[in-house]
């Protein structure tokens, strides 16, 4: 089987694109999507989204961890706008529906700004928060970001009792003078990514409980991001927006081996 895609990254974070609005990708397929995404075998991603027609939108968003789970992905939609555009979908707005719900969007240059819902709940004690960004993130406070064993401690909170079955993301937060330094361990990755949307965007929510204000900019190892939002009372959080550059990188088409003969 032969699929056409585009590669694009959002602050390091990189997704194999699929136009999948003749509806031709073999969908919840999960050996085909972690195929996609190795980087020895395969095109290589973080991710693998896909695009297609909508009903009352102007398109639907399906987002894959290379281990064929689904979730919110917040650099994944900003790369999917720019997409969208570059099809001819859409101009600069665009409201679309994703994993968690319908959202809306806009493009200002090379920037793409991500609404994303509501948050009505921060768990906080000492230096942890969990905050639900559409998806679940564990935000731990570092004094330094660069030393951290991200794979051993980022997998032991992530597979932690307390978030069984289903896990969370967690990201290490570095407080610097105007800025928070950020990264993350990925579930369904299960390693670093070089940012993530979702999970820069707990912690700048995470940094008002530290006096930082929005719009907060955050240093994540593949590029800048900003996050604004309005804080409404102690754990109400409105007008979310991430905020950053979605870019193609390159396009092609890959054979995919038949399914007895992908490489596990
Ligand atoms: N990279 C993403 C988050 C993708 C989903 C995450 N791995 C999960 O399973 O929750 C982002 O930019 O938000």
């Amino acid at each position: 089987m032969q699929i056409s895609f585009h590669k694009y990254q959002g602050t390091g974070n990189d997704f194999v694109m699929i136009d999948d609005r003749q509806r031709t990708f073999p969908e919840d397929n999960s050996e085909v999507i972690g195929f996609l995404c190795d980087r020895k075998m395969g095109v290589g991603a973080d991710g693998v989204i896909l695009i297609q027609e909508h009903p009352e939108h102007d398109f639907r968003m399906i987002y894959y961890n290379p281990d064929g789970s689904k979730s919110l992905c917040g650099n994944g939609s900003r790369c999917a706008i720019a997409f969208a555009k570059a099809l001819g979908m859409i101009g600069d707005k665009t409201v679309f529906e994703t994993t968690d719900g319908v959202h809306d969007a806009f493009i200002q240059g090379e920037i793409v700004h991500f609404h994303l819902h509501d948050v009505n709940t921060v768990e906080h004690q000492g230096n942890d928060f969990f905050i639900d960004t559409g998806s679940p993130h564990h935000v731990q406070l570092v004094e330094d970001v660069a030393a951290v064993e991200i794979v051993s401690e980022g997998s032991a909170i992530r597979y932690d009792e307390k978030y069984s079955p289903g896990g969370t993301n967690v990201n290490f937060l570095q407080q610097q003078e105007s800025q928070i330094s950020v990264r993350t361990y990925e579930r369904g990755v299960e390693g670093e990514t070089l940012s993530c949307g979702t999970g820069v965007t707990a912690c700048a929510l995470a940094a008002s409980f530290l006096n930082y204000e929005s719009p907060v900019s955050v240093e994540t190892k593949g590029g800048q991001l900003s996050v604004s939002f309005e804080k409404k009372g102690e754990q109400h959080f409105e007008n979310i927006y991430l905020a950053g550059p979605a870019k193609k990188v390159f396009e092609g088409i890959v054979e995919v081996p038949v399914q007895n003969e992908i490489p596990s």
